[in-house]
């Protein structure tokens, strides 16, 4: 793989807290691909998340750059980069029906059009006919399908997946991962996904980092 195909470039990245290091990575992701970041409690797999989404706390100094394609975005402002972030609890309005939910944040365009790119994009995940129910009728499933929506119709360069599939039950797990890592490879989209379930390091199929346990959480 070439630079040039790698849309994701996290340079020498070193997050101290305090004077200590808790973790030091060099990685790339290429358009379409998924890589895994595993480790245990503590190791800071959400403070990773936090700096890549520009949110990092100031409990933490890092070092390192950051780029998307060839523009470096280390100090861009958190709501201009065009990364997003999806967790494991939905985060949905209830005071919005579904398609609101997804409406959210879209980019700039013709009401007529948005309304209609949101009825497509409910009919492929199977939840046509649902653009006016309210999120708390919806199943866990069919919520974090609605999440997802609103997330990837925002037309985000990067996903930042935080265990997204932790509360589902197994199989439904399965399906909903299979739905995410499909719409991630099929729009080209650099994916890093936390996880601590080796399955879904599996299935996202590609290079895995596992954080040490240098800052890790030591055990009694
Ligand atoms: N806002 C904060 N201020 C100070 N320390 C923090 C803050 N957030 C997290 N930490 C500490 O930083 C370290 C890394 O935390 P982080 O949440 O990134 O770990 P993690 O690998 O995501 O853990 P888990 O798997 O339990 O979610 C931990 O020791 C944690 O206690």
């Amino acid at each position: 793989m070439d630079n040039t195909s790698k849309l994701l470039r996290i340079e020498n990245l070193q997050i101290y807290k305090g004077d200590t290091l808790l973790l030091s990575i060099e990685a790339s992701v290429a358009a379409g691909e998924i890589l895994t970041v595993m480790g245990p409690s503590g190791s800071g797999k959400s403070t990773l998340l936090s700096w890549l989404s520009g949110m990092l706390d100031p409990a933490f100094r890092a070092s390192g750059k950051l780029l998307v394609g060839a523009q470096d975005i280390t100090q861009t402002p958190s709501h201009l980069r065009r990364t997003a972030l999806l967790f494991q609890d939905p985060l949905l309005f209830n005071h919005l029906s579904v398609s609101g939910n997804i409406e959210f944040g879209m980019q700039q365009g013709k009401s007529s059009s948005k309304k209609q790119r949101v009825l497509d994009a409910l009919a492929c995940v199977g939840l046509s006919g649902m653009e006016a129910r309210a999120p708390k009728t919806l199943s866990g499933g069919q919520q974090a399908r609605v999440a997802l929506l609103r997330v990837l119709l925002n037309e985000p360069s990067v996903i930042l997946l935080d265990e997204p599939f932790s509360k589902l039950d197994s199989q439904l797990r399965q399906a909903t991962r299979e739905l995410v890592f499909a719409q991630i490879r099929q729009r080209g989209l650099a994916a890093i996904l936390v996880t601590h379930d080796q399955s879904d390091a599996d299935a996202a199929g590609g290079r895995v980092i596992n954080l040490s346990t240098t800052g890790a959480d030591k055990q009694c």
